[in-house]
């Protein structure tokens, strides 16, 4: 009979963990940030109030959001017309939609994830899945794993009303899974679609204007695993190292609020500010070792939150111009899709890499730092190593 600790041994990986894979999803229906308040005074019939729809196209400028992909079109605004008030209970009709929506898109940017590895989803034996939103039992996973036909054996977990960290906590979720189950090829998926958040426009409400500014709709997935199989699997990136901080009384800063009328929305004015105090203390825990003090040295796949925070972390750490310019197109073209912009950062950074000819994933350095935040404060940060591009 085995020993306890020569099973848990046995049960190691023999190297870290790596992203072998990424793939990402959007609903079908684009919107011009330009023409979008004209369709949103229009569909939510607030089209007298005038002084009003200026004052959110000059938010809608401000965010520097250029497009944005929504599952909400005039159609089905037109079906579930509580969505469009400001305040009329509408949680049964906002639920109906995602119960159904987020798996659907979920699976379109896993079927690209699991292409690109290149593996039979019969090999994948974990799911880790996040959504703002979809609560429901059996839950969005069981629905997801079944729309890609994943095996029953597949270990499952569900992470719901998050928002922005979880891209970057997934992977922190994952690796563990990975480096502490030999073999283990783990699923990651996020998907999140804006139906819970949707709403009228009320004069008292800056923040709920500008959430209807700034957030889109988008899904991405990444495959997670250790110990790739030689000339099969290719990795894209190793993560060496995961961590998270939460800022002292801090609370207030960035949230929401499930509520009879979906999502509520809520932010500190002063949240670029906050966020640039706090993320040079992160970053050097994470990069102790491998003892990388000069956040020029590495590459950057930020989660963008707003242009604020992002001008306001360039500033604090006196970066380069540029280090989050990938970042920036992400956030410019499709708008904050909370948990999932980070994964469609990194996606544009390797791809972009590959593209100008740079001698590894991370723009040709080394080592790079994937960072999110989000209601807590909660500070995510992940260490990647880049790999050669072949
Ligand atoms: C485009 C905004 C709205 C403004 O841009 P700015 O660069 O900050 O602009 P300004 O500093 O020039 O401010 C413009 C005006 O807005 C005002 N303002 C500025 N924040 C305020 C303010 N919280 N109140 C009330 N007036 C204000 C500010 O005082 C000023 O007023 P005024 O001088 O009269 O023009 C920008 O702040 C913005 O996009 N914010 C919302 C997005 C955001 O903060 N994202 C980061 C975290 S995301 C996250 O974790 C998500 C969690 C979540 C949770 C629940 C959900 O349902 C969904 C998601």
């Amino acid at each position: 009979m085995g020993s306890l600790q020569a099973m848990r041994r046995a049960k190691r990986a023999q190297s870290p963990a790596t992203i072998m894979a990424v793939g990402t999803a959007n609903p079908p229906n684009l919107y011009e940030q330009t023409s979008y308040p004209d369709f949103y005074f229009r569909v939510t019939n607030s089209d007298d109030k005038h002084e009003l729809k200026n004052k959110f196209r000059v938010i809608c400028e401000k965010t520097r959001v250029k497009r944005r992909y929504l599952h909400l079109t005039e159609e089905i605004l037109k079906q579930r017309p509580k969505l469009c008030s400001y305040m009329e209970p509408s949680f049964d009709d906002r639920q109906d939609i995602v119960v159904d929506e987020i798996p659907k898109l979920a699976k379109e940017a896993a079927q690209k994830a699991i292409k690109e590895w290149g593996r039979p989803k019969s090999e994948i034996t974990h799911l880790v899945f996040c959504s703002i939103s979809g609560i429901d039992m059996p839950g969005a996973d069981l629905r997801l794993a079944k729309l890609l036909g994943l095996p029953l054996s597949v270990n499952r977990l569900m992470l719901y009303s998050q928002a922005c960290t979880m891209g970057a906590r997934m992977l922190r979720i994952a690796k563990d899974l990975a480096e502490n189950n030999r073999g283990a090829r783990v699923l990651v998926v996020s998907c999140e679609i804006t139906v819970l958040s949707f709403r009228g426009p009320d004069a008292g409400d800056f923040e709920a204007l500008a959430c209807q500014a700034g957030f889109g709709d988008g899904a991405a997935a990444v495959v997670v695993g250790a110990d790739p199989l030689p000339g099969v699997e290719r990795p894209i990136y190793e993560i060496a190292a995961a961590m998270q901080e939460t800022v002292p009384e801090s609370e207030r800063a960035v949230g929401g609020h499930l509520r009879e009328i979906g999502w509520t929305f809520h932010f500190f004015n002063q949240l670029p500010k906050l966020i640039a105090e706090n993320i040079e203390s992160s970053l050097a825990r994470a990069f102790k070792p491998p003892s990388v003090t000069e956040w020029n040295d590495v590459f950057w796949v930020a989660h963008p939150g707003n242009w604020g925070i992002m001008d306001a972390i360039e500033t604090k750490l006196g970066l380069k111009q540029g280090k989050l310019a990938t970042a920036r197109h992400v956030f410019g073209e499709y708008g904050s899709m909370q948990s999932a912009t980070v994964y469609f950062v990194m996606d544009e950074v390797r791809k972009r890499s590959a593209a100008e000819g740079r001698a590894t994933t991370g723009e040709g350095l080394e080592w790079g730092v994937l960072f999110g935040f989000g209601p807590g404060l909660t500070i995510e940060t992940v260490v990647l190593r880049s790999l050669p591009i072949p």
